[in-house]
């Protein structure tokens, strides 16, 4: 099972599908990459109930609270009538059988909490919202990941020490929030009655609205300053939050100042985040910062083999080659591609093999094959704005047709393997400089103006199909 796909396959799944596709024009960006495009739904085949797993108790909630209503409504405009919604936690063996028996619901209960949280480590009322699952053991290292993991590990056996903060940054699904957790367990696992929260920068913000509205300020200062490891995922959603980042400014200098350690996670490194004040920027940046990259070949090889292996099946190496070959983008996209391998075997109760991972993975790699034209960008583009496909190639300047015109070429840059001048032919016998200016100019706005954002997004699914 992938992200954002369903487990029986089906109509189902076009359904699930459509909806993600819905969500993602109506939401901002990074709202919908963060909680939405993770999502693993299996929706019953005859229809009676969609189950979504999510990965962690924290996201459970959030999605609950703030986009399940929103999901049931969409599911419904597109399907016809309501689909009672159910949340559930992932659980590596629920899943695997929620695929093996597509016709029956999910046998996780929505708010049950998953047994690997390791909440209680003799602290009995404090909870620490680790995931005991996320270990150093069960993180592979590769080169991608090395220095990351070399400095959490120290953060772990000496904290408050050296790498104050400690911050990590990195693409999405590359393991930040596993090596966070890791960091948690490995101090708990030594020192047991340590203090340890685990939060997302989402929830923080949330605290914050509840102390203030509440004025339960001394309470929330009594919870965060007294911590011995803070881990804080995800911090570029502090952007803009100016009450917000005061009060994690007051946490952060109350907790260095007592030797406490803090890791935080995010989508770029300190200097890169947008919209966050320059003194908590400068603080960010003043410990160790690292990055996770993308994990290379043989890394991803060896989280296939030993995922597998954990799942109790052997995957032969010239399996997980061609796998790994194919799935290069981030390690939840290789669970996914594992998952769906594991129970494409067991259903049909076949062997691992590559002609078995062709099968299983038969969309994943028909979408990667399915190589994107500048013709069919064009044709694309002109069909949603509403224009007709010569003027991609016209001397026309008006701004309706020039702005689409410079989207298709931005794409064209994007998408393809075709160089300016020969994007430039494409459009008409253009100059590669007014491709490359057309490439900067919609480039450079798509960061600033959400709705061209978006449109840009629903351009990308459609050509990528
Ligand atoms: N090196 C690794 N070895 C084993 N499992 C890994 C590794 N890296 C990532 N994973 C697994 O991949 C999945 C995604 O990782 P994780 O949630 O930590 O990513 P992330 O970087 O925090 O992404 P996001 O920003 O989207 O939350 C998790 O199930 C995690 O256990």
């Amino acid at each position: 099972m992938t992200e954002g796909t369903h487990a029986a396959g089906g109509a189902g799944d076009s359904l699930w599908q459509a909806c993600i596709d819905q969500l993602a024009q109506e939401l901002p960006e990074q709202q919908f990459n963060t909680w939405i495009k993770p999502l693993v739904a299996q929706i019953n085949e005859d229809f009676s109930k969609v189950t979504i797993f999510v990965a962690n108790r924290f996201k459970l909630d959030w999605i609950r609270a703030q986009y399940a209503s929103r999901i049931t409504a969409t599911l419904e405009k597109l399907y016809g009538q309501a689909i009672p919604l159910e949340l559930a936690l992932t659980q590596r063996e629920a899943v695997a059988r929620a695929y093996a028996t597509p016709n029956q619901s999910a046998p996780v209960s929505p708010a049950t909490e998953p047994t690997s949280l390791a909440e209680d480590n003799g602290q009995a009322a404090f909870k620490n919202r680790l995931n005991s699952a996320l270990t150093f053991e069960t993180l592979i290292e590769g080169t991608a990941n090395r220095m990351a993991r070399a400095a959490a590990m120290h953060v772990a056996g000496t904290p408050g020490q050296l790498y104050n903060p400690l911050f990590i940054y990195g693409g999405v699904g590359l393991g930040k929030t596993h090596l966070m957790h890791a960091v948690g367990n490995r101090l708990l696992a030594d020192r047991p009655d340590a203090k340890v929260l685990y939060i997302h920068a989402e929830q923080f913000v949330s605290d914050v609205v509840k102390a203030y509205q509440r004025k339960t300020f001394d309470e929330f200062k009594e919870r965060y300053h007294s911590l011995d490891l803070l881990l804080i995922d995800d911090v570029q959603f502090f952007a803009n939050k100016d009450r917000t980042q005061e009060e994690f400014f007051n946490a952060f200098e109350a907790l260095l100042t007592k030797k406490s350690h803090i890791v935080m996670t995010s989508d770029t490194y300190p200097k890169g985040l947008a919209d966050i004040h320059e003194r908590l920027v400068s603080r960010f940046d003043s410990g160790l910062t690292v990055a996770i990259e993308p994990p290379e070949l043989e890394m991803r090889v060896a989280i296939l083999i030993n995922k597998s292996r954990a799942e109790g099946t052997e995957m032969p190496e010239e399996v997980a080659f061609f796998v790994a070959k194919n799935v290069r983008s981030n390690v939840r996209e290789l669970e996914g591609a594992l998952r769906k391998c594991l129970a494409y075997s067991r259903f049909n109760q076949k062997e691992i093999s590559i002609q078995l991972a062709r099968e299983a993975l038969r969309d994943l790699l028909s979408i990667q094959n399915r190589q994107i034209s500048v013709e069919n960008i064009q044709k694309t583009v002109a069909d949603y704005y509403k224009i007709k496909v010569a003027d991609m190639y016209s001397k026309k300047r008006p701004a309706s047709i020039a702005r689409p015109r410079q989207i298709a070429m931005y794409l064209a840059k994007e998408l393809t393997q075709k160089s300016l001048p020969e994007i430039g032919e494409l459009f008409g016998g253009r100059d590669h400089t007014t491709v490359l200016h057309a490439v900067r100019k919609i480039g450079g706005e798509r960061q600033q103006l959400t709705e061209l954002n978006q449109q840009l997004h629903v351009l990308e699914q459609t050509l990528k199909g």
